[in-house]
């Protein structure tokens, strides 16, 4: 069943499902949102037939035709309106593949996704690589008006910032096996009143956060349990999915998975996630395991149990997580009329993020969509920062290290499992890592949220790399800099009271905002207040 989560207020329309088209309210949606399945109990929506190409290109008509001029997309039927949704030629996602290949092209042996495999022969990481031919054969302006076309459209699922871009994420799914909660299209916060603050002009913030389960990882894991719940309708025998997690992952697995009523189970290192995720995988029925070790124990054990058991991993370690992550890079592109930032910079942990950045980035070069990659720009905090040790010396002896308590909790990682990926990323990108001291990141991310924003340490950390980078004239003050937000602030409160309060004895609390506690008399708030603000 496809698991359409969220009641259709939350897509603002009615899904578009088979002959099933409300009128701004689901005719068919369960009271929990979740989209009834169509035909028979579990089986989805009946298949479609694919509109002829002269129906498309009405469709496309219609689409463009404004309201105001008669056009209507609610006037055309289901068939019409997915025709609308798939490029000129007729072609749909179907039509295009991707495969396992070894990263480090240690061995040409390839796999299906469909298969249960993490590493190469050779135990390296595994990528997942489209067939770029076949995805050449569409030109980069018709790849970015299919992309335009689909941004935010209640046409299941094209409407996903991941989905709209199926054909170079998942292109073989069926779009009845797809979890979907509508994730990506993300603001990009142009941080002006910031930007001016740190003396630069064209600063730009990408609230990954502003999500489902309120982090970046929805982005991909709406592709691994997608394809997870595809392999058990194909009839694999996988009982669960599992991850090791600090935090972000898990809240994400446990989301998807309970809206595709697949079984989660999640390694947690005991006390080193927050309290808003540690909750998540328990509110969404997660096996949550509190662990008394660290990420880098809990991700050790996650594969050996994954090794063992009909237990499927959802860690970055599997591509398919990258499939998703990499359409932000699109996303961006998309969000400035197609034009590359010369500089991305993110927060970096297990390092899968950046490199699904490179990836995002790399194939819109090569399809001809963009001209160029940014340069991008790791951040590490200094207690947990084995890639920028490594790229201190030169990227030529990797060490894992024990990473010490970071603020920067989600981060809080020593052996990351994607670093030879993200090394590549860096080469490739003319890249650099940077990072922050506990007392940097807070104060960077304090002094972000006085200017509108609500974000979490680890945007923190890009931040003060950011300022970093800026002092030393590695970024330009004119260059166009897109800050990669990774969390919501919602999701790591505690460390931002207790900066309040000014309770982390690691942090100056410079920014601190201290609360006014008076009696309700208004004599006193007035004198409070005028000392505070000039009236
Ligand atoms: C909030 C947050 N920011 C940044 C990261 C770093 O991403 P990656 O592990 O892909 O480097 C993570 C996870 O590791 C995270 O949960
Ligand atoms: N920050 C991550 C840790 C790494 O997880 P991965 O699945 O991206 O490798 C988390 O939130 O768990």
């Amino acid at each position: 069943m496809a698991a359409f989560v969220g009641s259709a207020g939350a897509w603002g329309v009615a899904p578009v499902v088979g002959s099933r088209v409300g009128s701004g309210v689901s005719t068919g949606a369960s009271p929990s949102g979740a989209r009834p399945s169509g035909g028979k109990a579990g089986g989805g929506p009946r298949p479609r037939r694919h509109a002829s190409a002269a129906t498309a290109a009405a469709a496309r008509m219609a689409l463009a035709t404004p309201t105001s001029q008669g056009g209507s997309f609610w006037k055309l039927s289901d068939a019409e309106r997915r025709a609308a949704m798939q490029l000129p030629g007729g072609s749909t996602p179907a039509d295009f593949s991707a495969k396992y290949v070894a990263f480090d092209k240690t061995d040409s042996t390839t796999h299906s996704l469909d298969e249960v495999v993490y590493r190469a022969a050779g135990g390296g990481l595994l990528d997942v690589q489209h067939d770029m031919e076949a995805l050449a054969r569409t030109p980069p302006e018709e790849w970015k008006d299919l992309f335009d076309r689909r941004a935010g459209r209640t046409v299941w699922p094209y409407g996903s910032g991941v989905w709209s871009k199926k054909e170079w994420v998942l292109p073989g799914i069926p779009d009845d096996d797809v979890v979907s909660m509508f994730e990506g299209n993300s603001n990009l916060f142009w941080a002006e009143r910031f930007g001016k603050e740190l003396g630069m002009t064209d600063l730009w913030v990408k609230q990954c956060g502003n999500s489902h389960t309120g982090s970046f990882k929805d982005l991909g894991m709406t592709v691994l349990v997608s394809q997870v719940n595809h392999m058990i309708k194909s009839g694999k025998p996988i009982k669960a999915v599992g991850c090791a997690s600090t935090g972000d992952t898990s809240a994400a697995l446990g989301a998807y998975c309970a809206a595709a009523g697949i079984p989660s189970i999640v390694f947690l290192p005991a006390d080193k996630v927050t309290m808003a995720q540690l909750v998540q995988p328990i509110a969404n029925g997660s096996v949550v395991m509190s662990l008394d070790t660290d990420f880098d124990g809990c991700m050790k054990l996650i594969q050996q149990v994954v090794g063992e058991y009909p237990i499927y991993l959802a860690n970055s370690m599997n591509s398919l997580r990258l499939e998703g992550q990499k359409t932000v890079s699109v996303e961006i592109a998309q969000q400035f009329d197609w034009l590359v930032p010369d500089w991305v910079v993110v927060p970096g942990g297990n390092l899968g993020n950046v490199y699904a950045f490179y990836k995002g980035f790399k194939m819109m070069k090569e399809l001809g969509l963009t001209d160029r990659i940014p340069r991008l720009a790791v951040a590490q905090a200094h207690n947990a920062n084995p890639l920028y040790r490594a790229y201190v010396d030169g990227f030529e002896n990797f060490k894992p290290i024990t990473a010490e308590k970071t603020l920067a909790s989600a981060i809080q990682i020593g052996d990351p499992v994607s670093i030879y990926r993200a090394i590549q990323a860096l080469q490739e990108s003319n890249g650099v890592v940077e990072e922050a001291t506990e007392d940097e990141l807070m104060d960077m991310s304090a002094r972000a949220d006085r200017t509108g924003m609500f974000n979490c340490p680890h945007t923190g950390v890009a931040l003060a790399a950011l300022d970093k980078l800026l002092k030393k004239g590695v970024i330009g003050r004119e260059e166009r800099v897109v800050v990669v937000s990774t969390a919501h602030g919602l999701k790591f409160t505690d460390s931002k009271v207790a900066y309040h309060e000014k309770k982390l004895h690691q942090c100056s609390s410079t920014y601190a905002n201290d609360v006014v506690r008076i009696p309700a008399n208004v004599d006193r708030v007035i004198d409070a207040i005028r000392k505070r603000v000039e009236f």
